[in-house]
């Protein structure tokens, strides 16, 4: 005889409200504005890279809403301005925090830089996992997608654009 259906498990007996927390959760970026945490910036001369590497990320692609995951790689060249270095993981996890193409999450985090304090040149590198590929579908579990955005002198000057890749380890 096998294992008859006796109802729900003790431990599922709260799931439909941890599933909808959870979801309220991984999707709150909806209801934030991501150019919030950059709003503070600070005057400063420093007139060369800035670097910040390996910010880990977890967004949900919009096509499946399926999770994918991974780090950012963000480095600028300041006008005069620069913001504080925690302020650009909180902006990313504002738009990663929503339904999202990796495409689209790169861009949306350059423009806020931007937008926030107008830099020299801003690029964002992101590499991630979509587990809607390595989970599901075609079922690749090692396949890592790797996105970035240029703007400003980053876009025109090849030098500068392969100093920051070099810092980031990525080939130009
Ligand atoms: N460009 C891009 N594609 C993505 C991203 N996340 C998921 N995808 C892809 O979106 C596509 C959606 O394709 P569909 O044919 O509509 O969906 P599907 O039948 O489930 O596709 P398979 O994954 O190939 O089974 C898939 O190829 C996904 O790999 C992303 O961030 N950027
Ligand atoms: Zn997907």
């Amino acid at each position: 005889m096998g294992l008859l259906w006796g109802g729900l498990p003790e431990g599922m007996e709260e799931t439909p409200q941890r599933v909808a927390k959870h979801w309220a959760t991984i999707t709150r970026g909806l209801h934030q504005d991501p150019l919030e945490p950059l709003k503070k910036t600070f005057t400063c001369d420093h007139d060369e890279i800035v670097l910040i590497k390996d910010i880990s990320f977890n967004s949900l692609c919009e096509h499946h809403l399926l999770p994918f995951f991974g780090v950012a790689h963000v480095g600028y060249i300041p006008s005069g301005r620069v913001v504080g270095l925690s302020k650009i993981p909180r902006s990313l996890d504002i738009l990663a925090a929503r339904p999202q193409l990796q495409e689209r999450l790169t861009s949306e985090l350059t423009q806020v830089i931007e937008d926030a304090i107008a830099p020299v040149g801003v690029i964002v590198v992101m590499e991630a996992t979509h587990t809607c590929m390595s989970t599901r579908g075609v079922v690749k579990a090692n396949a890592i997608t790797t996105t970035s955005c240029v703007r400003g002198v980053f876009k025109t000057d090849f030098q500068a654009r392969q100093e920051v890749l070099s810092l980031i380890n990525k080939d130009a």
